[in-house]
């Protein structure tokens, strides 16, 4: 039983051998946990990867592990906070000079059960990392994956998504009482509608996107939880735990099932509960909330200003040039923003 229910909480492991020898994978949130995992896997497989991080040393240092166990020495430490969107345009700045192509970008960092804490650019934190973030990171190497093409975006999203519910009308929870669970789960409903509205859109390109929740995964994304690692193993609820929750290897085993199987080239739009293809929850579902979340989301990163008046704010510096011109376009969305 022990390990029928082993195999059934971990999902398995990748059935693809395949190597991606000369393709790059950048991935974000790679310094620990299921990034990390996924980075060596992708490592191993030949890739030459860019871990993008917001810690330089804890980056650096993954790096070079990596480096060492899997013998490829193309794996680069970049500097990545997707809490600050001057910095994500830096990286992506730095991304399109550096690379010659990007074949998967794998939008893996993630913070869960924050306190109230806002971004450098005012956004709630869950919502700003673990969805604008990688909306604004991806829309800026969009040229780039589709020159790449066939190419293909992962979305770590999770099945938090079906309790999930966007507010549009308090993104950043700066009316209501701040509730932290929710906020994950809102902040990951948007990983769902966001692969799905991205995949419409990139409809013909050949950059595919797709979403997955790993399971559950023995990581640091509970240190905002109050519970340690420490007060499990050492409890003697540790061999239950250790059944029901999956370690970092093999939570990383979806992530590299969507990046280089063979059976995911041309699929895009859909949802994955570790390697198995699901419906999303309802509200996953709904094209108009997809569609207005990237509207909205456009508008809060200054995206929709560069696209239709000014291309000079595409770099790192003239961002602000247009965020500051949302805020006096926007209304109450963007106030909530804190823009
Ligand atoms: N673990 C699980 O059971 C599940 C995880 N997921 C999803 O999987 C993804 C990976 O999570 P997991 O490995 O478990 O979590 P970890 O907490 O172990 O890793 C998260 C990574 O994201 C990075 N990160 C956090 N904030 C930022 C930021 N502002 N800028 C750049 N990087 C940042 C962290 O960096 P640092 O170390 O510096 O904090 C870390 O590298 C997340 O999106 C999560 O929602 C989904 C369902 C279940
Ligand atoms: C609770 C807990 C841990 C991990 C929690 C994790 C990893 C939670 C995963 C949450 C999920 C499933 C999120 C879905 O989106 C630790 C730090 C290992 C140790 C002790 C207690």
């Amino acid at each position: 039983c022990a390990v029928l229910l082993k195999n059934h909480v971990t999902g398995g492991r990748c059935p693809s051998k395949a190597t991606i020898n000369g393709k790059t994978v950048v991935i974000t949130g790679a310094n620990t946990g299921i990034g990390k995992d996924t980075a060596r896997e992708l490592a191993k497989r030949g890739g030459r990867i860019i871990m993008g991080c917001r810690d330089m040393e804890k980056c650096e240092a993954a790096a070079k592990e990596i480096r060492g166990k899997t013998l490829n020495p193309h794996v680069y430490s970049r500097r990545l906070d997707l809490a600050s969107m001057k910095s994500i345009r830096e990286f992506a700045e730095r991304i399109k000079q550096e690379e010659q192509h990007v074949d998967v970008l794998i939008n893996n960092a993630g913070v869960m059960r924050c306190p109230a804490w806002k971004t450098e650019d005012g956004f709630d934190v869950q919502f700003g990392v673990n969805h604008l973030g990688h909306f604004l990171l991806t829309n800026l190497l969009l040229d780039k994956l589709k020159e790449s093409a066939p190419s293909r975006v992962i979305n770590l999203a999770s099945l938090a998504h079906v309790v999930g519910k966007i507010d549009f009308e308090d993104l950043n929870w700066e009316k209501k009482k701040f509730d932290t669970k929710q906020a994950y789960c809102q902040s990951k409903l948007a990983n769902v509608l966001f692969t799905r509205e991205l995949a419409k859109r990139l409809h013909g390109t050949g950059v595919t996107v797709n979403a997955v929740h790993p399971g559950v995964v023995a990581t640091e994304l509970g240190r905002h939880t109050g519970l340690h690692q420490s007060q499990f193993s050492s409890s003697v609820l540790s061999p239950f735990f250790s059944l029901l929750v999956k370690s970092p290897e093999l939570g990383a085993q979806s992530s590299v099932y969507l990046a280089v199987s063979e059976e995911m080239e041309g699929v895009t739009g859909r949802y994955y509960d570790v390697m198995t293809e699901k419906e999303p929850a309802p509200q996953a579902l709904d094209e108009e909330a997809a569609r207005r979340l990237w509207e909205v989301s456009s508008k809060l990163v200054g995206l929709e200003e560069e696209g239709q008046h000014d291309k000079s704010s595409t770099s790192a510096e003239g961002w602000s040039k247009a965020a500051q011109t949302q805020r006096q376009t926007l209304g109450p969305a963007v106030s909530a923003a804190g823009l």
